[in-house]
């Protein structure tokens, strides 16, 4: 998966790296970094070890506040935020890009009317459209820029998103391997995650 030739290089988002600490987790001690971006929105990083050489585990991971702090199981996400960083834990680097884009970018109010509407009936890609907003807002060129500030040009992703990858790809990362990134099936996010995989293209295996 090399990247395309006609990889934007120039319009970069500036990112400011305001502070950084250690953060003990039970999987592992992580460093943990949080760059400001132009609308005031904090990302972070969660990085485990020495990143440089062989292309390291790196999770692109969009703010679920339901399903990374709340236990939702609704959907797909705190399962795999903890896979992720169990995954990098073993191996004893990697990273985890956490960005601020909740509710694929359309914010944590709309999300949960988008929640509402598919509590009666509409699918998850329906229930944006009713909404007003498109399927997915989300863009990744900060997740490109975090990563030209890590010096990480090289990654083995952890997605089953092809967008996620195409889009990283697009913008001149290359990606060495593609990592699923399967977890959390259960009655709740059955007809979520098949959504997904019908609607939006998600590399998943469902039952
Ligand atoms: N608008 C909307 N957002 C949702 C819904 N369920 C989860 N999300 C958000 O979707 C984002 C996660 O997107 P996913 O497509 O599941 O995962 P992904 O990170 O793009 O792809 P993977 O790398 O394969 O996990 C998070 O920002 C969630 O808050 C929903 O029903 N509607
Ligand atoms: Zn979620």
């Amino acid at each position: 998966m090399k990247p395309v030739a006609n990889a934007r290089t120039t319009d970069r988002i500036p990112l400011e790296k305001i502070a950084e600490s250690k953060l003990p987790t039970p999987f592992a001690e992580f460093r943990i970094t949080v760059y400001r971006a132009p609308d005031e929105k904090e990302h972070v990083v969660i990085a485990l070890g020495d990143l440089s050489g062989e292309p390291p585990l790196v999770r692109v991971h969009s703010e679920c506040l339901t399903g990374d702090a709340l236990f939702s199981l609704r959907c797909d996400c705190g399962f795999q935020l903890h896979a992720a960083l169990s995954r990098i834990a073993e191996a004893g680097r990697g990273a985890v890009l956490y960005l601020r884009q909740e509710g694929r970018g359309i914010g944590l109010g709309n999300k949960i009317r988008a929640y509402a509407l598919q509590d009666t009936g509409r699918d998850t890609v329906e229930a944006n459209h009713q909404l007003g907003f498109p399927a997915d807002a989300r863009e990744y060129g900060l997740a490109v820029d975090l990563l030209r500030q890590m010096n990480l040009p090289r990654i083995r992703l952890m997605t089953n998103n092809p967008r996620k990858l195409d889009a990283l790809t697009a913008d001149g990362i290359e990606v060495t391997e593609r990592v699923p990134v399967e977890s959390g099936l259960n009655p709740h996010n059955e007809a979520y995650l098949r959504a997904k995989a019908n609607k939006l293209g998600h590399w998943l295996t469902l039952p």
